[in-house]
């Protein structure tokens, strides 16, 4: 059989794709996105800077520069691009998401033959234990995974534009720090919010949300979903909840949610990433590998999540697109 030139180049243009990953994972270790932000613009200050080899360095940036992270070239100066300037260290750069993909994750998806055979996680095949126990013990690894979190949360701002909270009370079930129970109350100022999540996020969730939009207008309940839920809410929200648990667990957190319900006009509000099994679509998909690689967890296609929702009394009665192939359901309970 003769392969054409542009299969040829399409098979090639995917399998160097760990390898795109992994130059831009050094240059971020390296911290040539500051180094180039502060001036350093030649090999040789960039090697000096780093204290790696000018050869090196040099190779890099060609890459680089081919890749459109930087501009110029090592003998007239590298300029930066928006790429690079999100990489530069700071609040909200994604250079730390760089580094938990080159380093953890890279080393779990060298497991992705194991872990996809046996729908087992390849983290604890490289690491020798779950990817949350590796978190809980190394406070880098940890903070890294947060600001990860953190910028992967950038429909929450959205989440306000999609669905109508004023004059609501709304419970963030699994609210985790805050973050998006925050965005919605500045956005929204007659609303009204409970933070509900395990013991041990309180403190953080309590800070954030304090600072953000002051003591009045929010409380905090800690406690386990798969137990109970607080009463009352007018809406109740799952963000990024659902994934890490089996089916019974998850239809067990929608039958209290819908218990919990202030009145039937009350709503559940589920904001998460979901594959479709026909006509999928790339980012999704690979999170869900990416989900199984890591902590054998799964995303699931709407179709089984309306399944999930039937069997604890609720349908699907809205849907919103937000950033980042992320998707709003709008729950509402069946008339009894
Ligand atoms: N049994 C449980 N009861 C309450 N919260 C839980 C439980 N198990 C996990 N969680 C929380 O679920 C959250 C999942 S991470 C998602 C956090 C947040 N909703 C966001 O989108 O940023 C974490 O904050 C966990 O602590």
């Amino acid at each position: 059989m003769t392969v054409d030139v542009q299969t040829t180049r399409d098979v090639v243009d995917i399998i160097t794709g760990g390898w795109r990953a992994q130059a831009l994972y050094t240059a971020v270790k390296l911290g040539l996105p500051d180094h180039v932000e502060a001036g350093l613009g030649t090999d040789a200050e960039l090697a000096k800077a780093t204290g790696a080899s000018e050869g090196g360095v040099h190779r890099l940036m060609r890459l680089l520069v081919a890749m459109g992270i930087f501009e110029g070239d090592g003998s007239t100066g590298y300029r930066g691009t928006r790429v690079s300037a999100a990489l530069i260290e700071g609040p909200g750069s994604l250079g730390d998401m760089c580094l938990l993909y080159g380093e953890e994750f890279y080393s779990a998806w060298g497991h992705a033959h194991h872990a996809i055979g046996t729908e087992s996680s390849g983290f604890e095949v490289a690491y020798g234990r779950p990817f949350y126990d590796h978190l809980g013990q190394d406070a880098a690894v940890a903070r890294r995974f947060q600001a990860t979190m953190n910028t992967a949360s950038m429909f929450f701002h959205r989440v306000p534009e999609v669905f109508d909270f004023s004059g609501k009370r709304v419970v963030d079930v699994g609210g985790g720090g805050g973050q998006l129970l925050a965005t919605i109350l500045e956005a929204v100022p007659d609303a009204r919010g409970t933070l509900f999540d395990r013991e041990h996020m309180m403190p953080k969730a309590r800070e954030h949300l304090v600072a953000a939009v002051g003591p009045d207008r929010v409380e905090l309940v800690p406690g386990d979903m798969f137990r109970s839920v607080p009463e009352g809410g007018d809406v109740y929200v799952l963000c990024r909840v659902l994934a890490g648990h089996d089916d019974e667990a998850v239809v067990r957190v929608f039958e209290h949610c819908r218990r919990a319900m202030a009145d039937p006009s009350s709503r559940l509000l589920i904001l998460d990433r979901f594959v479709a099994d026909e006509n999928p679509t790339v980012l999704p998909s690979l999170w869900d590998l990416h989900l199984l690689v890591t902590t054998g967890g799964e995303h699931r296609t709407v179709d089984r999540i309306t399944r999930l929702l039937g069997r604890a009394g609720m349908e699907i009665a809205g849907t919103a697109e937000l950033p980042m192939e992320t998707t709003a359901l709008i729950v509402a309970p069946r008339p009894a």
